[in-house]
């Protein structure tokens, strides 16, 4: 388990990084990017040698006795009955667990794409239960990646433009998140140096139709990571992929939580539980560590 913090995206996976992308972002005309135009939330490295009394870093994550219920034909469903969950920064944690269990649900509470019924989920210093529906759109664009079984891509747009998304997404949300949703020059530095992180760098003017799955995973990865968020939430990540490509996107995913990015993956695959640093089991409304 790392607890560096998260990291710029022209920092990492050096093996994947293509031309142009091992220093320092540039304009078109090549004069140097200021840092402050740069996508919050980039860190800088986490010092060698931490103190031994240093304090441990804050939780990411603390969920207490959350409970989810949803009224279905008549009836009520309640998936989970009391979710206790820390989830330190730095973190690779899988959620395992039986059909209809609930951990898509627990996902989207964690996503602040849901709120709890009741309980309460606090990220950072942000209780995700009784924030606005505009703080909770400001924290998934902001803090948040998602990757889902399906990839989700916009199969009429490239790769480049398909990450561009996120970015246009974020800038969307004002003048304040607007430093990589604003100069288009910018954001086609940060998609380039996105889809070079997750290998793809030769790859940006093909549509989702033109590339493996592992690829369309890869993009969508790119997709997720591209606004530097703190946290990757996946669900099912490598659910539509063989086995050789399900090894690649979880090189891919070690590498990005080596650098920093908290991921928290839902799977019934017990080889990807397998490659994350702790194990949780989802069962009769409850976690429990594996
Ligand atoms: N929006 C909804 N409205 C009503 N019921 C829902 C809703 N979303 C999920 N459920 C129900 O909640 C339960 C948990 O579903 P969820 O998708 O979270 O389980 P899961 O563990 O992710 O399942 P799977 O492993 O099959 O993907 C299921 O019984 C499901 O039918």
């Amino acid at each position: 388990m790392t607890t560096t913090a998260p990291r710029s995206l022209d920092a990492a996976n050096g093996e994947a990084a293509g031309p142009g992308s091992s220093g320092a972002a540039e304009h078109a005309d090549g004069a140097p990017i200021p840092a402050t135009e740069l996508p919050g939330p980039v860190a800088a490295p986490a010092p060698e040698g931490t103190p031994a009394d240093a304090p441990p870093d804050p939780p990411l994550y603390v969920l207490q006795g959350v409970t989810k219920q949803y009224r279905a034909r008549g009836g009520t469903i309640t998936p989970l009955t009391g979710v206790d969950l820390t989830v330190a920064p730095g973190e690779f944690l899988t959620i395992q667990g039986p059909t209809g269990g609930g951990k898509s649900t627990l996902l989207q509470l964690l996503g602040a794409l849901d709120r709890p019924t009741s309980g309460t989920i606090a990220l950072n210093d942000t209780q995700l239960g009784t924030a606005s529906a505009a703080e909770l759109t400001r924290i998934r664009a902001t803090q948040l990646g998602f990757v889902f079984q399906a990839f989700n891509l916009i199969h009429t747009l490239t790769a480049a433009e398909n990450v561009n998304v996120a970015l246009e997404a974020r800038g969307a949300l004002g003048p304040a998140h607007a430093a990589p949703g604003g100069k288009r020059e910018i954001r086609a530095e940060l998609v380039r140096e996105a889809l070079a992180k997750v290998g793809l760098a030769d790859r940006a003017d093909h549509r989702p139709g033109e590339l493996s799955g592992g690829q369309q995973q890869r993009v969508a990865i790119a997709r997720a990571i591209v606004t530097g968020p703190r946290v990757l939430l996946a669900d099912e990540p490598t659910g539509n992929l063989d086995e050789a490509m399900r090894d690649e996107i979880l090189t891919l995913l070690e590498g990005l939580n080596r650098e920093g990015l908290t991921i928290i993956a839902v799977t019934h695959d017990t080889a990807v539980a397998r490659r994350a640093d702790r194990r949780l089991r989802l069962e009769n409304g409850t976690l429990h560590e594996l």
